[in-house]
């Protein structure tokens, strides 16, 4: 409360000066001319002797082309966190996301803040500003000017100029960054995609939350730990001389969530997802030129990889697909369905020169995840540490992700079932997505143990399943072991016939 009056008394001490110099403009006119200049610098140094504060002004629009100024929009973002604890008087606004409410300060508003035991205040103002003349922007500046404006101690001009000021405005970006509308973009082109080579986008808006993945508790705060670090990493990719940016391989079978944790990662830092679909992309050209369109703070995903292209070590080897089994399944579904997508030219090295080398020059922040269900066909390079840096296995449901998904889907933390569904998945595998699928309450299944009924009988039938499989696996063994020894047998029988043949002759 006190540092709120002597802040408040600073600034009250600025403007009654402001008056006196404003009194001073009007009337300045009747001074004689040799006394005005005198008379300036004895007021400039009483100030100076008494005003210990100084004021930095942000205005809204600056510039010669009155441009509305980044810094203004970005003290604004930081200042809402202030204001909705502080100010009396707020403006709300919807963010882009539609999702939070932004608060900013009302005009005439005072904050105060502190830095490194500095304290500061910031004030919202706004002056009439009388329209001279011919605009070629009549509509787009307004005739009220606003501005902000910090007051601070002298004492403290070094700090808050050199480190204040930064450190609100990397606050405001990332501030500005959490309450915009964040996209998902594709390249994939049809009827209602992009042009052939460029970004098309919609809203992301996906709701997977780590919080809502199922997964085994540990390793997913690893995985949080790491993005998180990698997140405010931006300082120590400078120093190291690396570009800021890092790889993920999500592995697994079809449903255990590889395309929920990208949406997940995405939500966890507020990026936008760059979905990247490789038998879209004609050449290493186009490739090279829509990786470059891509913005920082993004998540680039290639899914798929292992059936994306002709990328994965083992087809590389082979000259060429004659037939349709090897044909890239992409290119197989295309020709089935009569789609004009012609065969991509991208290839490996393209790939994993982009990977490497074009980042670097275009900087900043960004997350690359390729996702595949067959992990042994890829190739080494694709995946080798340094370009994939993390490789995460998604597996089938343990019981720890079964209980995510009891909350998430039936709002229960424990129930009489629990163990036998336990005892079920410590035996049978059953994927993320099939148990979820058990668990959703539909008009036929009413409550949780229902629920949790249909899990349990559609486990033991995946048991019951298992069981009847392996017992025909073993038969099949069996007559082939059987049809083996027949075999051995004739072909034994018929080389002692012979053999009793030439002794007879
Ligand atoms: N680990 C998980 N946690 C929560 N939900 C999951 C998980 N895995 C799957 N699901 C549910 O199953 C659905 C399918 O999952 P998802 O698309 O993420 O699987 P995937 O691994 O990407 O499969 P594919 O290999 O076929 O692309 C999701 O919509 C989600 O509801
Ligand atoms: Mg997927």
């Amino acid at each position: 409360m006190k540092s709120l009056m002597r802040a408040k008394m600073l600034s009250k001490f600025g403007s009654t000066m402001a008056s006196i110099m404003f009194m001073y403009a009007m009337f300045q006119q009747f001074i004689p001319y040799t006394f005005r200049s005198k008379f300036e610098k004895f007021v400039h140094k009483f100030i100076g002797y008494f005003n210990p504060n100084i004021q930095i002004i942000f205005l809204e629009f600056a510039g010669e082309r009155l441009e509305r100024s980044k810094a203004y929009a970005l003290i604004q973002s930081y200042l809402s966190s202030y204001a909705s604890n502080q100010a009396r008087r707020l403006k709300a606004d919807v963010g882009k996301s539609s999702t939070s409410l932004v608060l900013s300060m009302d005009n005439h508003e005072e904050v105060p803040d502190e830095y490194e035991g500095v304290k500061l205040l910031w004030s919202a103002s706004k002056k009439h500003v009388k329209a001279t003349g011919f605009s070629i922007h009549p509509t787009s500046v307004p005739d009220e000017r606003r501005y902000y404006k910090l007051t601070f101690h002298k004492r403290y001009r070094e700090i808050v100029i050199n480190s204040y000021i930064k450190y609100v405005l990397e606050k405001g970006k990332e501030i500005a960054v959490q309450n915009r509308q964040r996209r998902l973009y594709t390249n994939s082109y049809g009827s209602y995609g992009p042009r052939k080579g460029n970004w098309s986008h919609v809203a992301f808006d996906h709701p997977a939350t780590f919080g809502t993945l199922a997964m085994e508790t540990q390793k997913k705060n690893e995985i949080i730990d790491d993005l998180l670090t990698f997140s405010k990493s931006k300082d120590y990719y400078a120093k190291i001389g690396k570009a800021w940016k890092r790889g993920y391989l999500l592995y697994g079978p079809p449903g255990t969530g590889k395309s929920t944790m990208i949406s997940a990662m995405a939500n966890l830092l507020h990026y936008d997802v760059y979905d990247l679909e490789l038998t879209a992309v004609t050449d290493n050209t186009e490739l090279r030129k829509l990786l470059i369109e891509t913005s920082s703070k993004s998540i680039i995903v290639i899914e798929d990889i292992d059936c994306s292209l002709d990328l994965t070590g083992q087809r590389k080897k082979k000259k060429k697909k004659e037939n349709d089994e090897e044909m890239d399944p992409m290119l197989k579904r295309a020709k089935e369905e009569g789609s004009s997508i012609k065969e991509s030219k991208v290839t490996l090295s393209g790939l994993l020169n982009f990977i490497d080398g074009i980042w670097s020059a275009c900087g900043g922040e960004r997350i690359i995840v390729f996702t595949t269900n067959h992990v042994a066909q890829l190739d080494p390079a694709l995946i080798r540490r340094g370009r994939m840096d993390k490789h995460i296995e998604l597996s089938y449901c343990s019981f720890e992700g079964f209980k995510v998904l009891a909350k998430n889907y039936l709002d229960i933390d424990s129930h009489q079932l629990f163990e036998v569904i336990e005892e079920l998945l410590g035996h049978i595998q059953m994927t993320p997505a099939d148990v979820a699928e058990n668990l959703m309450l539909t008009t036929i299944t009413r409550n949780a143990e229902t629920c949790l009924e249909n899990l349990i009988q559609a486990l033991k039938n995946a048991m019951e399943e298992k069981k009847l499989k392996a017992e025909e696996e073993a038969k099949a063994v069996e007559l082939k072991k059987l049809k083996a020894d027949k075999m051995q047998k004739t072909s034994k029988a018929e080389e002692k016939a012979s053999q009793e043949e030439v002794k007879d002759d």
